[in-house]
């Protein structure tokens, strides 16, 4: 097995008297897809929130790339090379899809672009903005104002947004929230595309996307990964059903 791109260890978050995290164990491999499933309130976000630094861990330790990134700020983070899309379309309505790629670019090349020439700078924001409408099947729509169009291609849109800085890391939290049948199976075989050769992290409910898409699934009960394998095992193992896939699956 390689060694892990991420790795979760002993990860514990308490508000107030409220112990939410309890010792999280977790690793993410370089390019796999993996996704944590668990029942509402089971601390699902509040993980992402921790690695993304939205939070920081009351202890424990989450090692990104060889790094100690626990209690580091987003930005900080980010920089490192992990990206992260919210629950909530966390993108500019008014804006054309094209102005909001370019602005995730721009806001991913701030320094570095100090340094060139002001026009070798706009070509080659364009090209990076292109690139990634053109990976989100979005080139059509590049003029569109992002608040007019459908669900899923604004959160389509918001994937190309994540993917601005190259993460080596992508956390999705929920991405198919709120979508049709066509629109889930959509965005999963794009989420899918998109990811290739990164590692993913994904939260989601929908179980069929969650089986057909990871390598890995772990499953966390409050506060706690109570299981980590592949689909098959996920699917046959007892503490998982009796805590959480029985009431799912059998919906
Ligand atoms: N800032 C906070 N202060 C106090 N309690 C919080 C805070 N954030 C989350 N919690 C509590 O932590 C628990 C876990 O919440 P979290 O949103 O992480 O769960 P989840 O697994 O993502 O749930 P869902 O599947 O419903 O999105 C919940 O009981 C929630 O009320």
């Amino acid at each position: 097995m390689s060694q892990p791109i991420l790795s979760i260890r002993k990860l514990r978050k308490s508000f107030g008297s409220a112990e939410i995290m309890r010792g999280v164990e977790l690793d993410l491999l370089p390019s796999e897809r993996h996704a944590v499933i668990g029942p509402n309130g089971a601390g699902k976000s509040t993980l992402f929130h921790l690695i993304s630094g939205n939070l920081t861990p009351t202890s424990g330790d989450i090692i990104f790339d060889g790094q100690r990134i626990g209690g580091k700020s987003p930005e900080a983070v980010n920089r490192l090379g992990l990206a992260r899309s919210f629950q909530i379309t966390n993108i500019f309505p008014r804006l054309s899809v094209f102005e909001n790629i370019r602005l995730a670019v721009m806001g991913q090349h701030r320094m570095q672009y100090v340094f060139w020439k002001l026009i070798d700078r706009d070509r080659r924001i364009r090209e990076e903005t292109d690139k990634l409408l053109e990976l989100v099947r979005l080139k059509a729509k590049a003029t569109t104002i992002a608040g007019e169009m459908a669900y899923s291609e604004q959160r389509s849109l918001e994937i190309a947004m994540t993917l601005a800085s190259n993460p080596k890391v992508i956390l999705l939290d929920e991405p198919m929230a709120g979508m049709s049948h066509e629109e889930t199976l959509y965005t999963a075989a794009l989420i899918q595309e998109v990811t290739k050769g990164r590692a993913l992290m994904i939260v989601e409910h929908d179980m069929d996307v969650v089986f057909s898409l990871s390598d890995r699934v772990s499953v966390l009960v409050y506060g706690e990964v109570i299981a980590t394998g592949t689909p098959a095992e996920i699917r046959g193992n007892a503490a998982v059903k009796e805590a959480y896939l029985g009431e799912e699956l059998a919906q």
